[in-house]
């Protein structure tokens, strides 16, 4: 039977995002100034081989099923012998690229892990490589946090996305284990920002992608640190949970306060258009500050960060209910939604990028009543990978 997305007269339609194809071979990776898909997986592994030989092929085997799976084909050449597990589990046949990028990271635990350098790359740590401090408000846990390996597929189709992790997880059977895994969407018109599940336009003063020199400037690593990771980036992950239910009763203007920003165009409090300059000098007629001076969005521009901007490239999630008991005044059990943001931000260094606006958001942002942190992770993102060889080859002299 014919794939339901299959076109009717066999021949993908050159604008159906169903059978969009994105490069993977490149200066860089995809999937970070790509624009977002609907849909994104993210995972990290941690190695459990002590051979440097299986993660350069483990690397060398994802970085070619990578190319195949963005190019809408299997991950492994098929079929395969009756009596051998498949190459592919199947389940995106026919179902088109969807636009799908796949984003590679290394943990601070490929270099040294319990003080042990496993893979000979303990003096090829990155500085900006840092451990991330604790900041305030975390309620990190580790089963959500950390991992030596990254791994985001992004794109239009949510089995697509989600097949592309399985197949690399699969491929890693016996060297690595999956530590934790999250799925995300993201919805918005072509061309506009996307709202959160706050309501709120979501990524509208990010440095534009489409320019290479910001991107060069605060984005892509540069000389600074280690060749290897020249064209690379640092991506942060944090998993927020969001109380939604708290957040429904509260005032509209409230919100609005909360982010300095307004809620249905998106501008700045005060302003028309949602892509307006923020005045951070605006007073009304009793001299407070228009922009609250906890608001979000005061607290994390450039203007008040020494001029420091990230990358960020978010996702909802919506990880179903949990039963919650209070046991202290006001007692209250109730099922709460276990929903978010899983916040990513790239970085060309995150000691100038995310840990001092996240030290300042931590403390004082007015979100902070409704959001906690519960996963966190940094990953050097490598540059993209020349055709015949793998992502990280530099690293390992490869
Ligand atoms: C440390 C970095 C940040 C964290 C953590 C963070 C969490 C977070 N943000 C939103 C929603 C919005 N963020 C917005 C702007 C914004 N956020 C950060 C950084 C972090 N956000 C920055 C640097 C900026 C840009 C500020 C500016 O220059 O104006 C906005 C406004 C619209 C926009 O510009 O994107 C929203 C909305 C949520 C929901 C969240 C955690 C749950
Ligand atoms: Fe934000």
């Amino acid at each position: 039977a014919q794939s339901p997305h299959a076109p009717a007269h066999g021949k993908p339609h050159a604008d159906d995002p169903q059978f969009a194809i994105e490069p993977f071979y490149g200066a860089h990776q995809g999937g970070i100034v790509t624009p977002q898909q609907a849909h994104t997986y993210v995972a990290a592994f941690d190695l459990t081989t002590a051979k440097r030989e299986d993660v350069i092929n483990l690397l060398r085997e994802w970085t070619d099923a990578a190319a195949r799976l963005t190019r809408g084909q299997t991950a492994q050449p098929l079929p395969r012998a009756d009596d051998k597990p498949a190459t592919d589990s199947g389940e995106a046949l026919d179902l088109g690229a969807a636009g799908l990028t796949i984003t590679f990271g290394f943990g601070p635990g490929l270099f040294t892990k319990d003080g042990k350098d496993r893979y000979g790359l303990a003096g090829k740590r990155p500085a900006a490589l840092v451990d991330l401090p604790r900041f305030n408000g975390d309620q990190l846990v580790a089963e959500k946090s950390g991992g030596d390996l990254f791994v985001q597929a992004c794109s239009n189709d949510l089995q697509v996305t989600f097949h592309a992790v399985r197949q690399l997880a699969r491929m890693g059977y016996g060297i690595l284990q999956m530590r934790w895994g999250q799925a995300g969407f993201l919805s918005g018109p072509k061309g506009q920002t996307a709202r959160n599940l706050m309501g709120f336009k979501d990524g509208t003063n990010n440095p534009s992608p489409k320019d290479p020199a910001l991107m060069n400037q605060f984005i892509w690593a540069g000389d600074e640190g280690p060749a290897w990771m020249k064209d690379g980036t640092y991506a942060v992950f944090r998993r927020i949970r969001i109380t939604l239910e708290h957040w429904d009763q509260m005032e509209v203007g409230f919100q609005e306060s909360v982010f300095g920003r307004h809620k249905y165009s998106g501008a700045p409090i005060g302003k028309q258009n949602e892509f307006d300059a923020l005045d951070l000098d605006a007073q009304d007629k009793d001299g407070n500050s228009l922009i609250p001076d906890n608001s979000h969005v005061r607290l994390s521009t450039a203007a008040t960060n020494n001029g420091q901007r990230i990358l960020r490239r978010s996702y909802s999630y919506n990880d179903s209910t949990n039963f919650y008991i209070e046991r202290w005044p006001p007692w209250r059990q109730e099922t709460e939604y276990d929903a978010g943001l899983i916040f990513l931000a790239h970085q060309r260094d995150p000691r100038t990028g995310f840990i001092p606006i996240n030290e300042k958001l931590a403390k004082l942002d007015m979100m902070n009543q409704f959001t906690t942190h519960v996963g966190s992770a940094i990953f050097a993102l490598p540059p993209g990978a020349k055709e015949g060889s793998f992502i990280g080859a530099e690293l390992f002299d490869a």
